[in-house]
């Protein structure tokens, strides 16, 4: 049985009180579910967040993460950092990374390796653009930010992984893939990491859809069978929102 997962990338929202507030409100509305539930917001909030979330179910990770142990890396954030105020879920590969800050598969597979090496869990997204899907050529995109990133680990790292499907189309322009579009690309990726490893390594693995998601589709995405979950962005930010989306689980 593969775990379900709701997650919120809050992105470069909300300063230290707003974050409390966020989660003093999301803990209060926290429906009764079996999922398990992540927030990720910024680094300068991630130990405010650990102390308000004490008593919680509710985890905490990081967006981003440096692949080197320490060192001459201005404005970076090593694992062992982010350990040692107990975040141990990074978010690696966000489009938003790949786009505006450049990150390469190559570099995301260091980070990945990183991660992996020092017991932490890697929230890996990849996802096709727009001109990919109308050419066709999602399935080959996919497939390569897999192989490049992830594919040189070994069965056992997979433990340590959920990926996030997000075409970069649907993320924050409020037009979602379809469930029919999500649940096709989820069992290709199955497909192709069965190809690669194994079918129990394929099946085990929990694989999100991220993208517009919202409390009036949420259910709907949900409901396919290769869809374990989401990476909420906009909808996240919002308690009730967020309350709501992880009761459609
Ligand atoms: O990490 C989350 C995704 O970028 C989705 O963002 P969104 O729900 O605002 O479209």
């Amino acid at each position: 049985m593969r775990t379900k997962i709701v997650a919120g990338n809050w992105k470069m929202n909300k300063n230290m009180e707003e974050t409390e507030a966020l989660l003093a409100e999301l803990s209060a509305k926290l429906p009764d579910t079996k999922a398990q539930v992540i927030v990720s917001p910024t680094f300068v909030n991630l130990a405010a967040a650990k102390r308000s979330l004490q008593a919680s179910t509710i985890q905490v990770a990081a967006q981003n993460m440096h692949f080197a142990e320490s060192g001459a890396y201005t404005g970076e954030i090593s694992a062992d950092m982010l350990l040692n105020i107990d975040v141990d879920i990074v978010i690696l590969g966000h489009s938003e990374r790949r786009a505006y800050f450049g990150e390469t598969d190559e570099l995301l597979a260091k980070k990945v390796k990183t991660a992996i090496e020092k017991g932490m869990k890697t929230i890996f997204c990849f996802g096709e653009e727009l001109e990919d899907r109308k050419s066709d050529n999602h399935f080959s995109v996919v497939e390569s930010q897999l192989k490049n990133a992830l594919f040189d680990l070994d069965a056992e790292a997979w433990k340590s992984i959920i990926l996030a499907y997000e075409p970069v189309w649907a993320i924050g322009t409020g037009e979602t893939a379809s469930p029919e579009q999500a649940q096709e690309m989820h069992a290709f990726i199955r497909k192709t990491i069965a190809s690669a490893y194994d079918a129990s390594i394929a099946d085990e693995v929990s694989i999100l859809y991220g993208g517009s998601v919202k409390p009036d589709n949420a259910s709907d995405i949900f409901s396919k069978p290769d869809v374990d979950g989401g990476l909420i962005g906009g909808a996240s930010l919002k308690s009730d929102d967020f309350a709501a989306i992880i009761a459609a689980i």
